[in-house]
């Protein structure tokens, strides 16, 4: 497919996404508008992974992102790898929910998106994969009030061990999304993508975080809560008592108790039929303002969104006597240089 490259609607930490259009389109088998996500060589692997997972899924699930190829470009010398996908003319819900300062969705829209984000799940799980990056910002919303899950460049095979499992402390994904068998096993199955769900409900909802944290505390003083001990994450008290039922099933820290997103699909929470008067249909509309332009943070302490990303301690990996013990190995001064990561970083 021959296409052109239109303004810039976001930034990852591994691409840029801007708009594109195919310039021959004669049978229509693709859309006028288009989003493509361009990488250089380093995030080369993230893209083709994202492939890969993408074709492996299909397109028969209304809930993910479409993907209409890949090819490769020469840009100011540059060899670029480009992924074109489905365009969402509303952004991300993260982005979204940046423009309600602070204000989370009525209820009734947070139950239908989870609704559909479990759909996607489930399809996920289904065929094998686990997201392992679930979050706000990889949700997309679309002019007519649907949204999907997108950016699977850190999706895997669940139960598969990647070539650095098993070398150290591993952080994979958002540390706020990251579940108590991730922080203490490096365990990133479907169960993983289910807790991940529940932190995404939790901000739907209220606008912030499922975790309190003091402004510049440091991450691992959260993962040490997240992994060690009883805490769980905030369950907003003016949600509903079914709400509060499902983030309930949710935020289990045994990741064999914790409720299946097929399981959950059948929770009253969800499972009804919602009227979507709560919406307003959008024409596409492909103009971006230049303020719309969407990051994804660089920096694990640019609190809320911390940057998604894979790390390893780069450390002989030892078993540990007890959660404690593994956790109080992740505390250090030494503070990484997130800002430059592309696949693994050493954490400690
Ligand atoms: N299909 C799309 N339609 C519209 N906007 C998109 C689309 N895909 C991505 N974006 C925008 O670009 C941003 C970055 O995309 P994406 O998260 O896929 O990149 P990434 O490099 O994998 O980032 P990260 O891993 O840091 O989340 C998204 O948060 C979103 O705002």
């Amino acid at each position: 497919m021959e296409w052109v490259r239109g303004e810039t609607i976001g930034y990852g930490t591994f691409s840029t996404v801007s708009l594109a259009t195919p310039t021959s389109n004669v049978s229509g088998a693709y859309p006028q508008v288009m989003a493509v996500k361009s990488a250089d060589s380093h995030g080369a692997s993230s893209l083709a992974n994202e492939k890969w997972v993408l074709d492996n899924l299909g397109d028969d699930c209304d809930e993910i992102v479409r993907c209409y190829g890949e090819d490769r470009t020469v840009e100011n010398g540059e060899e670029m790898h480009n992924l074109l996908l489905e365009y969402a003319s509303r952004g991300s819900l993260a982005s979204h929910l940046k423009k309600l300062n602070g204000e989370g969705l009525p209820e009734s829209t947070v139950r239908r998106h989870t609704g559909s984000v479990l759909r996607g799940l489930r399809h996920i799980h289904a065929k094998g994969f686990a997201h392992c990056d679930l979050k706000l910002g990889n949700i997309l919303l679309f002019g007519n009030g649907a949204v999907k899950i997108a950016d699977f460049g850190l999706a895997k095979r669940a139960g598969e061990v990647t070539a650095s499992d098993g070398e150290g402390v591993q952080i994979r994904g958002t540390p706020l999304y990251m579940a108590p068998e991730s922080v203490n096993e490096n365990e990133y199955g479907s169960e993983a993508d289910v807790w991940a769900l529940g932190c995404a409900v939790v901000e739907m909802f209220s606008g912030e975080t499922a975790w309190s944290f003091k402004e510049g505390s440091h991450f691992m003083s959260l993962l040490i809560r997240i992994g060690v001990g009883d805490e769980l994450p905030r369950i907003p008290e003016d949600l509903s008592e079914q709400g509060k039922d499902f983030l309930s099933k949710c935020f289990v820290k045994d990741p064999k108790k914790r409720w299946t997103a097929e399981m959950l699909l059948n929770h009253p929470f969800v499972a009804v039929d919602l009227d979507h008067d709560d919406f307003e249909e959008e024409e596409v509309v492909v103009q971006w303002k230049t303020e719309d332009v969407f990051a994804s943070p660089r920096c694990p302490f640019e609190f809320p969104d911390w940057v998604s990303t894979l790390s390893d301690s780069g450390t002989q990996y030892h078993p540990f006597e007890s959660l404690e013990e593994r956790v109080a190995t992740l505390t250090t001064d030494f503070i990484p240089d997130w800002s430059v990561t592309n696949n693994w970083v050493i954490v400690r």
